[in-house]
């Protein structure tokens, strides 16, 4: 019997923090019809032509603020996790990492578990909630490559895992050593995405965003709505460390360029918060699986000092899963779980 191969994919970093290697990767991500979901000829110039150029110099800048001896966290915590997860399960598994754009790259991935004969890939792009963005693009590119192979195995994806148990007990014991009762507000700050990328995967076209808080509960009639998953993720974790709805906030981070994203944005809540009077502000950021440029350095960097220009004293992230063995075992539970889907 061949190995069960099981394929982690996070979102990709650059190779290193220097300039070239950002424009590559920022290049290649941009480019990519479900990120910058416009036609071809304008985010040809947009990305080429504009945002390429003027933002690779001042994203470089922000990733040499987070690297270290270890080089770029999403990495290595996306190493560690996978070595963590080919240890618990054993050695019927080939398990293995890529990332989105650059490296180690989704086809190498594949190419090493083809050449290691493996009978069934379960591919987990490593992102909680659905987004065509993201979990959208990395199942697209691996049924694009898998489908040319002359010998197709059984391959299963994972969808979403907003509300899987370990991983939302895994974000609230993370938060208990910081006594999140002892904070004035908890944020729940998710990655953000353009509106109009919701409406595209709102499948009934008659659900997101057509009223003030459509997207602010989970339903069969929006389950694969990205702000619905977030708001529910949020709850779940508010419910385990019994946090009353009053004393927490969900909001979205990380706006690019002038188009609505899903709101409310995470800068707007800290001006609320801070005309207020909050003072001291716990932040999780459940979208993420590893710590990487969005919390080290947005949240606790930027929106830190954000905060406190408003009055604020303290903005403090929760630590991501990283390397958590309580993480762990409840992603190898799910690719048990889900085997052979
Ligand atoms: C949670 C999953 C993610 C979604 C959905 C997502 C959508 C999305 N992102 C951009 C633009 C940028 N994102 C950047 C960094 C970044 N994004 C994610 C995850 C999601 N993005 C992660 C994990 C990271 C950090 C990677 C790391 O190396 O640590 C960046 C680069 C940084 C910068 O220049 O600001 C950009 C740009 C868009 C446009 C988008 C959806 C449309
Ligand atoms: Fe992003
Ligand atoms: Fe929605």
């Amino acid at each position: 019997m061949g190995k069960k191969g099981v394929l982690l994919v996070n979102l990709g970093t650059p190779d290193s923090p220097e300039v070239g290697d950002v424009k590559r990767y920022l290049d290649q991500f941009l480019m990519d019809e479900r990120v910058i979901d416009i036609n071809a000829f304008s985010r040809t110039m947009l990305v080429k032509g504009v945002i390429v150029p003027f933002r690779s110099p001042k994203t470089a800048k922000l990733y040499k603020e987070i690297w270290d001896e270890n080089g770029s966290p999403l990495l290595y915590y996306s190493k560690i996790q996978t070595a963590m997860v080919q240890e618990q399960l054993g050695p019927d598994y080939h398990v293995e990492l890529a990332m989105r754009y650059q490296n180690p790259s989704i086809p190498a991935a594949l190419a090493k578990m083809k050449a290691g004969l493996v009978e069934s890939i379960q591919v987990i792009p490593m992102f909680p909630q659905y987004a065509s963005a993201s979990t959208g693009s990395v199942i697209q590119l691996v049924m694009e490559l898998v489908s040319k192979w002359q010998t197709i195995p059984p391959v299963s994806f994972v969808n979403s895992f907003h509300d899987n148990p370990g991983m939302i007990a895994t974000f609230a014991d993370n938060a208990r050593k910081y006594q999140p009762e002892t904070y004035d507000q908890i944020l729940f700050s998710f990655h953000g995405l353009p509106e109009r990328q919701l409406i595209k995967c709102d499948h009934s076209q008659s659900h997101c965003l057509k009223s003030a808080d459509c997207c602010q509960t989970l339903t069969d009639v929006n389950k694969f709505c990205y702000s619905a998953q977030c708001h529910d993720t949020a709850k779940l974790i508010a419910a385990e460390l019994q946090i009353p709805s009053a004393q927490y906030s969900v909001c979205f981070q990380s706006r690019l360029g002038k188009d609505p994203w899903v709101q409310p944005y995470t800068s707007d809540v800290l001006k609320q918060l801070a005309a207020a009077g909050k003072k001291r502000l716990l932040v999780f950021c459940p979208a993420f699986v590893a710590d990487c440029l969005e919390t080290l350095y947005e949240v606790t960097v930027e929106y830190g000092e954000e905060f406190r220009k408003l009055g604020g004293e303290e903005v403090q992230l929760v630590s991501s899963l990283n390397d958590n063995p309580q993480w762990i075992s409840a992603l190898v539970k799910m690719i048990k779980d889900n085997q052979g889907a």
